[in-house]
């Protein structure tokens, strides 16, 4: 029944989102008007509601119009200095193998000689960034337009420096989840890519896109799992059951997905936690340790610092659960006092910011 899995994964590109065309012009205005420090801008929305998307579609579309060069950058478990190198790295006058030792203040400066001419940096996940340095450098530097990608715009605007805010508000774009017909007909046009034949029927896609209250990823997933349980059961379309049935399993396989694309040693740490099912702080920071050690012996990957682990850590009971449809993807949730509360981060800076 599925013609190309492709088709539903994250990464799969389609050339012209559906519903977000006002929103694509406004940012194509942006990145063209004539003077380049007017021209950042912030993307904030819920998880799953077509952010990247959106970033990189308007992005592309400059490629026809314009030399602008792009670099987009994932900021997921990245320090500051880590998103410098990265930049520098993508850089067409760049160097290709920027050691990782480099310091921040020879990346900031190399950056600056390297940039030239008119570049667009995307950051996504920008408030997994520990810090907001790397803004504040990337804003000072000439010739460069910021698109910051993030959750909560508010509260991530208010840890920037007040004149690096006030920039990205300027070009503040919010996006919310879709309406159940704008999702349905994102849908329809998945699955005419997607599937063989037509096996599914419009009150289907409607149906998935109510459930899932207009979050574009869970809808598609949802869409492509229904489509694999129907071909399981040997039915010729997509029957409501096979919808009905198909949620669970897409929620399972974003989970999945999300704790796929954790850096490598949050992955450490929460597999740590899942096999104890119950472990304290304390056991947690030696064993990542003894993990640590293993793991990267001779391994040009560092691993995290102790500071980054520190703190009084209540004592934790693995749920087993990666925030699939929260706020942010390295988010674990714990079971204290029989709540699941979402107690830890396992992000660059803390394990137990309450
Ligand atoms: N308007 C649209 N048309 C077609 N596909 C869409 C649209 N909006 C979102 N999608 C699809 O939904 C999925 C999630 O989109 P995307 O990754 O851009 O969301 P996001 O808001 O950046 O999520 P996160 O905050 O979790 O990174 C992708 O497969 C994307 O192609």
């Amino acid at each position: 029944m599925i013609a190309d899995t492709r088709v539903f994964d994250d990464s799969f590109l389609p050339p012209d989102p559906l519903h977000r065309e006002a929103e694509t012009e406004q940012l194509l205005r942006r990145f063209t008007t004539t003077h380049p420090r007017a021209s950042d801008v912030l993307i904030s929305g819920p998880s799953g509601v077509g952010k990247t998307l959106l970033a990189r579609n308007a992005v592309n579309h400059l490629e026809t119009q314009t030399d602008i060069t792009r670099v987009f950058v994932d900021s997921l478990g990245k320090t500051t200095g880590d998103v410098l190198r990265c930049v520098l790295e993508e850089l067409p006058r760049g160097s290709n193998d920027v050691p990782q030792t480099l310091p921040t203040t020879d990346a900031c400066r190399q950056l600056r000689d390297a940039i030239t001419d008119e570049t667009i940096i995307v950051l996504d996940e920008g408030e997994d960034l520990p810090q907001t340095n790397a803004i504040s450098e990337l804003l000072a530097i000439e010739n460069v337009t910021v698109v910051a990608i993030v959750h909560d715009g508010t509260d991530w605007l208010s840890r920037l420096d007040v004149t690096d805010g006030h920039r990205l508000d300027q070009g503040h774009l919010k996006l919310d989840r879709y309406g159940v017909d704008e999702l349905a007909d994102i849908l329809e046009r998945r699955a005419r890519q997607g599937l063989h034949g037509d096996p599914v029927m419009r009150a289907q896609l409607e149906a998935i896109a109510d459930e899932v209250a207009g979050v574009a990823r869970e809808g598609i997933q949802s869409l492509r799992a229904a489509a694999e349980l129907a071909h399981e059961r040997g039915h010729r379309r997509i029957r409501d059951r096979d919808v009905d049935d198909s949620y669970e399993r897409a929620k399972r396989r974003i989970r999945q997905l999300n704790l796929q694309s954790l850096p490598y040693h949050h992955q450490v740490l929460y597999s740590i936690i899942h096999d104890a099912g119950e472990i304290t702080g304390e056991k947690l920071h030696d064993r990542y340790e003894v993990a640590a050690e293993v793991v990267y012996s001779g391994s040009p990957v560092q691993p995290l610092g102790k500071r980054a682990r520190r703190g009084k850590l209540p004592k934790l009971q693995a749920y087993d659960l990666i925030d699939y449809d929260g706020p942010t993807r390295d988010r674990l949730y714990w079971v204290v006092d029989e709540k699941i509360e979402p107690v830890a981060r396992i992000g660059t800076e803390t394990l137990n910011s309450k």
